[in-house]
């Protein structure tokens, strides 16, 4: 059982067995009612069946997993994962043999941008934000897919698609998922992409019991083909879903929650406070100068017993330029959590390298979670499982120094895929650099936590300073010769994600901006305050 005392919207949501989308409030504990859906569920099934659980980060999904066996909990045939995860190990490898005859030489999952030129030939750029694909594409590159099939290649952007067809027109794989899973998980669901929402109903055509889960306005993905829509889309069918919407923020202090609530509705209702957590607060100088300030009151929060510990202190900032700031200017202990040079190339051997080493620095990290990561491009049996598990094992006795040679010769025996030179750099550059080899490392309470505003979704802090808060900068603002009119880039999404970013505060949430600002150009220019700070419904909600 678990500790939390549940609401009655929550207990309503918990209880029923019914098709549901559950719609939250950012701290309205989404994630632990999907657990505690889960635990019940489970119990009653069969040791060969499970729940499907479909996170938006692997981080994500090791969290619910971990949270779903908590006391001792059996989760049986459970899967806990990304929707990639889950269309490739449960459809994709499986079953497309199926559809497209049986494979040749062994299947390998490849980014778009990582195929020779002529195997690209008669796709759109499929690495570039725009292009991504939808189900009605299928039959237009349908050819294309199975000639790259028959030399072992599918390719990563595809996979949503092809799932969609592979589990509509193969009888065997509609049967495996039947028999095997009774429910369906989705989390984040205002995030999914319409391949992903066309998977989601065929699991749900199948007989899976299917739970949705999102906050429109936490939709942050819009720019790369996600819909808040697809949700809407769910909550318009009452007939087949029950809408369960779960409201009261458990996370934030109530002065917080006024202040975010206010953000989409100049007359939302404010809860009675007697304090008020949110400060605007305009600094002396640029960037730089802003960051080399906040050192001041960051040291105090913790000398107070306001933050109970550094690492309960995040700074949030719009752009990884401004990542550069707070890395310069910041005297107390950090630690930044950026796209390091593995994840930027983003290839098969960088995601088992990046594994690899959060193997290596953190304890808590299994060798079973790198298997899993390698499974996502090889098929492996049951022998090769046993013997891969051994060679990751083994990486913990290998010294520091000698650390570079071993990782690539480990990858290599995972996924048979020779490193490049651009990928051999990259590692050596992460374990070149004390900062950014401290993100595989597990969170030091001593240490500040720094991140973008997109990657703080999920997470939870004491304190939050939120930088960037600039005209021009956040919201973006188009520049138009000549045009004196305020024009801005994508001011729902934006909005959005300052909601997020002031929402993963629990006491107290720093709004900072400054009286100067370099541009991207290094150009020194007077700082105004972002159109977000002066919002007409906020007046009186910030000190
Ligand atoms: N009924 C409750 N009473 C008290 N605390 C609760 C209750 N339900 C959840 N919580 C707590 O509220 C916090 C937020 O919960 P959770 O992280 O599950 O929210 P969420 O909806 O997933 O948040 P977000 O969408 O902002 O990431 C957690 O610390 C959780 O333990």
């Amino acid at each position: 059982m678990s500790e939390i005392q549940f609401t009655p919207d929550q207990v309503r949501a918990i209880e029923s067995e019914a098709n549901m989308v559950i719609t939250a409030c950012p701290g309205s504990g989404k994630t632990s009612i999907v657990v505690e859906k889960i635990i019940r569920e489970v119990e009653d099934l069969k040791p060969y069946q499970g729940v499907i659980g479909i996170t938006f980060t692997v981080k994500a999904s090791k969290e619910l997993k971990k949270r779903c066996k908590k006391n001792g909990v059996e989760t049986k045939a459970s899967f806990f994962g990304t929707i990639d995860h889950f269309c490739l190990s449960e459809i994709i490898y499986p079953f497309i043999s199926r559809i497209y005859g049986a494979a040749v030489i062994p299947l390998e999952c490849k980014l778009f941008n990582d195929l020779d030129e002529e195997l690209r030939a008669g796709l759109p750029d499929l690495g570039a934000v725009g292009n991504e694909l939808k189900t009605e594409d299928y039959n237009l590159y349908e050819p294309i897919f199975r000639k790259l099939y028959t030399k072992g290649i599918i390719i990563l952007e595809t996979l949503g698609v092809l799932s969609v067809h592979v589990i509509n027109n193969s009888s065997g794989c509609k049967k495996y998922i039947k028999s095997k899973y009774t429910s369906l998980y989705v989390d984040e669901y205002q995030d999914s992409s319409e391949p992903q929402h066309q998977l989601f109903i065929s699991l749900l055509d199948l007989g899976l019991k299917a739970v949705a889960v999102g906050d429109i306005q936490q939709s942050i993905y819009a720019w790369r083909g996600s819909d808040p829509q697809y949700i809407q889309d769910l909550i318009a069918k009452p007939d087949v879903f029950e809408h369960h919407i779960v409201n009261i923020n458990h996370r934030c202090h109530p002065s917080i929650n006024n202040y975010a609530n206010r953000l989409f509705n100049d007359n939302s209702v404010v809860q009675p406070t007697e304090e008020t957590r949110v400060y605007q607060r305009v600094y002396t100088g640029n960037q730089l100068s802003a960051v080399q300030q906040i050192n001041v009151p960051i040291n105090k929060l913790v000398d107070d017993g306001l933050a109970s510990s550094l690492s309960e202190i995040a700074i949030l900032v719009r752009s990884n330029r401004s990542l550069e700031f707070v890395k310069n200017g910041l005297t107390v202990p950090f630690r930044v959590y950026s796209d390091d040079p593995l994840s930027s190339i983003n290839t098969p051997t960088t995601k088992i390298l990046n594994g690899l080493l959060f193997y290596y620095f953190d304890s808590t990290f299994l060798a079973n979670d790198v298997l899993e990561a390698t499974e996502q491009f090889r098929t492996l049996s049951t022998m090769e499982r046993k013997k891969i598990s051994r060679t990751i094992k083994a990486l913990r006795d290998i010294p520091q120094d000698e650390l570079k040679d071993n990782l690539i010769r480990i990858c290599q025996a995972l996924i048979e895929i020779d490193i490049t030179k651009v990928e051999e750099n990259a590692l050596g550059r992460i374990l070149d650099d004390q900062i950014v080899i401290k993100q595989y490392k597990p969170i030091d309470q001593n240490e500040v936590q720094v991140m973008t505003l997109h990657k703080s979704k999920g997470l939870e802090f004491d304190v939050v300073f939120h930088l960037d808060l600039y005209d021009w900068v956040f919201p973006r603002r188009e520049f138009i010769q000549g045009c004196y009119d305020e024009i801005f880039s994508d001011w729902d999404q934006e909005l959005n994600l300052h909601f997020v970013g002031i929402t993963r505060a629990k006491e107290y949430c720093i709004l900072v901006s400054s009286t100067r600002r370099l541009n991207s150009n290094d150009e020194e220019k007077s700082g105004n305050k972002s159109q977000f700070m002066t919002l007409p419904g906020l007046a009186g909600l910030y000190s």
